[in-house]
C-alpha cells in the first residue's frame, strides 16, 4: 500500500505526553504531565505536536528550572556519519551547544536594525517567535534533576525518546550554575566522541588523560600524575557526567573508578568525584576488539559503590502514538509479539512525500551512507558548491586532532548543489533546530541576500544564520562575496522557513575552556542517508532503514525509535532476528528493583 503524505519537518520539541509500560523492574516515580494537557484524540499526531507547541509558547508560567539563565558556555560540534548531536534532538531552550543565549538573543532583537527586516521573514505557516521556548521538565524528570542537585552519584535510564539528553542539558546547567565559582568543576564527557560532541564536551579518555586506557589503574595513575593538566582535572572536578554510558567497556569504568580513588587519595569510587551517569544500555553496545566477549558498565565490580541511586525514565516524549511505543518497548527487551511483527512487515510499503523532502535513509556503516548521498546528489544535475572547513584547536598532533574532528556532525567538505536534502546540526531558536530537515532551494551572497538586488528570492526572506544564531557577531568565516546555500527547511507545524546559511564554528573543549579542536563550515549534512551510529539522539519524521543490513544488537531499535510516527516509518526486510536485545542487558534489567532502592 502507498500512500502521499504532506510535509511534515523533523520534530524537535514534543509537548504532548505518552507514556511507555515501564518493566516492572524499574524504579518509577510518580509524575504529572506538566504543564498539564488533556489529550485530544480527534486530533492528528502533528495537529497535536502543533498545538502542544503553541501551548508551550503562550504558557505565561515558566517552570523554575527552564527560567535559569544558560550559562555562557560555546560548545557546538557534532560528529562525523552520527547521531550525536547523538546527538540527540532537543527542545527549545536547550542550545547548550551552539553557544546560543536566548536572553542576549531576545536583547538583540528587541534592539537590532535588523528586527525590522526579520519580522518580514517569509513563512507559509504563522512565523516562529523569536525566543527560545521554555521546556517543562516532567516531574520524573525534575525528581533526577533535584537529586543531582543534591550532590547524589546518580544513573538514569529509559527507553529511547524519554528525554534523556534533555534532563541531561538541564543538569548541566543546573551543576554548572551550582559550581558557578569553579568553571571547571563540571567535567561533562561521554563514552564515544560523537556522543561527547552533542553534549558539548570530551571523551571520557581525554578527559581522563589516559590515552587508549590499557595499562592497569595504577600504570595509568602515575602517566596522569606526570600530566599537569589531566592530574589538575581530576583534582579539580567536583562532577563527572558520563553520556551514553552503553558504549563505556566495564573494566574502563573499574579503572576509572581506581584511578579516581588514586589521585584523589580517597577510598571512596571515583576519588569522591559525584558521578551523573546516563545512557540506554538497550541501545548500542561498548566496541570489543576481535572475539573478546563485551562487558557492559554495569557489570563493572565497582559500578554499584560508585552509583548511589538509578532511576528509568518512563513517559517518552518522541512518540505520541500508543501502539508504536508498545511495539518499540519489545523490540527494546527483544520481545515482540506476532501481532508487533505483522505491523513492523506492514512497515515496507514506499511512502511518498509531496514536498520534496524525502525521508532519512539509516545504514550501519559509513560506507552505504556516503554511497547513498553520493548517489542521490549525482541525479541532481544543476552545479555544484562545495565549502570546504577550517579547522583549529590546541591538539598539535594533527593525526590525533583529526581523529577529535571526525567526529564533528559538520563535515570537512560539503559539496551541494540546488535541491540536495539536507539537515540543520545547530539549534538555532525554537523551530531551526539540530535535526530540522530542508532542501537547498539556491545560492546567494549575504550582501545580496533579501535587498532589492535579491531578484531570485521572495520579498521578506531575510532570515540569515548570521542573523538568527549569533546576532552579536560576525559569523566565523563569512565572506561578503561569498555564496551560501538558501534552504527552505520544514517546520514542526509543517510549514516553511527559508534561511541563507553561513559558515558557524563547532568545537570540543575541555572543563578549563581549552578548545581542543574547532571546526568552520556550513552547519548542514546532506540528510538522504544517515549512519546510525550518528542517527542516535535524533529524532527524525521520515525515517527509511533496510534490517537486512543490520548486524549489531541494539543498531535496529535505535534505528527505528528516531521515527516520531509509524505513518513516517518504512521498514525493509524486517526480520525478528534482527531486534534481540543483548541477553546481558536483559537479565540486568529484570534485576533493576534490586539496584534501585
Ligand atoms: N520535558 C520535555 N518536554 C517536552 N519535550 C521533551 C521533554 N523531554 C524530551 N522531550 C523531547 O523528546 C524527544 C526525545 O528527547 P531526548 O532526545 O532527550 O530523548 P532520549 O531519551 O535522549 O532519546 P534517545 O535515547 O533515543 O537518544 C525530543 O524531541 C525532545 O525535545
Amino acid at each position: 500500500m502507498s500512500k502521499t503524505q504532506s510535509g511534515l519537518g523533523t520534530i524537535k520539541r514534543d509537548w504532548s505526553i505518552t507514556s511507555v509500560n515501564a518493566p516492572k523492574s524499574s524504579q518509577e516515580i510518580p509524575w504529572d504531565p506538566t504543564p498539564p494537557k488533556p489529550v485530544q484524540p480527534e486530533l492528528s499526531g502533528k495537529e497535536k505536536r502543533l498545538r502542544d507547541i503553541q501551548n508551550a509558547l503562550s504558557a505565561r508560567s515558566t517552570p523554575a528550572v527552564a527560567q535559569q539563565k544558560r550559562p555562557s558556555d560555546s560548545f557546538d560540534a557534532s560528529d562525523a556519519v552520527p547521531p550525536a548531536k547523538k546527538k540527540r534532538q532537543l527542545p527549545p531552550g536547550y542550545g547548550d551547544d551552539d553557544g546560543y543565549d536566548p536572553a542576549a538573543r531576545a536583547a538583540h532583537f528587541a534592539s537590532s536594525s535588523r528586527s525590522s527586516a526579520l519580522a518580514k521573514s517569509t513563512y507559509t505557516a504563522p512565523p516562529p517567535s523569536k525566543k527560545m521556548a521554555s521546556v517543562f521538565l516532567s516531574q520524573e524528570q525534575n525528581q533526577i534533576l533535584k537529586l543531582a542537585q543534591e550532590g547524589k552519584s546518580l544513573f538514569y535510564t529509559g527507553s529511547a525518546g524519554t528525554g534523556k539528553s534533555v534532563l541531561l542539558r538541564e543538569i548541566i546547567k543546573t551543576l554548572r550554575k551550582k559550581h558557578i565559582k569553579a568553571t571547571d568543576a563540571v567535567a561533562i564527557t561521554a563514552s564515544t566522541g560523537i556522543a561527547a560532541c552533542n553534549i558539548g564536551g570530551v571523551t571520557i579518555h581525554s578527559f581522563a588523560g589516559i590515552g587508549l586506557g590499557i595499562e592497569d589503574a595504577e600504570e595509568l595513575a602515575r602517566k596522569i600524575r606526570k600530566n599537569k593538566k589531566a592530574s589538575s582535572r581530576w583534582m579539580r572536578t567536583k562532577v563527572l557526567i558520563i553520556d551514553e554510558v552503553s558504549m563505556l567497556d566495564g573494566d574502563l569504568f573499574d579503572k576509572l573508578s581506581r584511578i579516581g580513588s588514586i589521585l584523589r587519595k580517597s577510598i571512596q569510587p571515583f576519588g569522591g568525584i559525584q558521578l551523573i551517569v546516563t545512557g540506554d544500555f538497550f541501545q548500542l553496545p561498548p566496541v570489543t576488539k576481535g572475539s573478546s566477549s563485551v562487558k557492559f558498565a554495569f557489570e563493572a565490580d565497582l559500578w554499584k559503590q560508585a552509583i548511589a541511586r538509578t532511576f528509568n525514565l518512563t513517559k517518552v516524549f518522541r512518540q505520541h502514538d500508543q501502539e508504536f511505543v508498545n511495539m518499540l518497548n519489545e523490540m527494546r527487551f527483544g520481545k515482540l509479539s506476532d501481532k508487533s511483527v505483522n505491523k513492523f512487515r506492514t512497515l515496507s510499503r514506499p511512502i511518498y512525500y509531496d514536498d520534496g523532502l524525502g525521508p532519512t535513509e539509516l545504514f550501519p556503516r559509513r560506507e552505504d551512507v556516503d554511497r547513498s548521498n553520493r548517489e542521490r546528489m549525482n541525479r541532481l544535475t544543476t552545479p555544484m558548491r562545495t565549502f570546504r572547513a577550517t579547522d583549529g584547536g590546541t591538539i598539535q598532533d594533527v593525526n590525533q586532532r583529526d581523529k577529535v574532528l571526525a567526529n564533528f556532525m559538520a563535515v570537512p567538505e560539503l559539496s551541494l548543489r540546488e535541491d540536495a536534502q539536507v539537515m540543520l546540526i545547530k539549534n538555532l531558536d525554537e523551530t531551526l533546530v539540530n535535526g530540522s530537515m530542508g532542501r537547498v532551494v539556491r545560492f546567494c551572497d549575504a550582501a545580496t541576500y533579501g535587498t532589492d538586488r535579491d531578484i531570485d528570492g521572495a520579498e521578506g526572506q531575510v532570515d540569515t544564520l548570521n542573523s538568527i544564531a549569533n546576532p552579536a557577531k560576525k559569523p566565523p568565516s563569512s565572506n561578503p562575496g561569498m555564496q551560501y546555500p538558501v534552504v527552505e527547511f520544514m517546520l514542526p507545524n509543517g510549514g516553511k522557513r527559508t534561511l541563507l546559511v553561513q559558515p558557524d564554528s563547532f568545537k570540543v573543549e575541555l572543563p578549563t575552556g581549552e578548545v581542543q579542536a574547532s571546526r568552520t563550515q556550513l552547519p548542514l549534512i546532506l540528510a538522504w542517508a544517515m549512519s546510525i551510529h550518528k542517527s542516535q539522539g535524533q529524532t527524525l519524521d521520515r525515517v527509511k532503514v533496510d534490517l537486512g543490513k543490520v548486524f549489531e544488537k541494539g543498531q535496529a531499535y535505535v534505528a527505528l525509535s528516531r521515527a516520531t510516527s509509524l505513518e513516517g516509518l518504512q521498514v525493509l526486510n524486517f526480520d525478528r532476528a534482527k531486534v534481540q536485545a543483548h541477553p546481558k542487558v536483559a537479565e540486568w534489567s529484570a534485576t533493576l528493583e534490586t539496584v534501585c532502592e
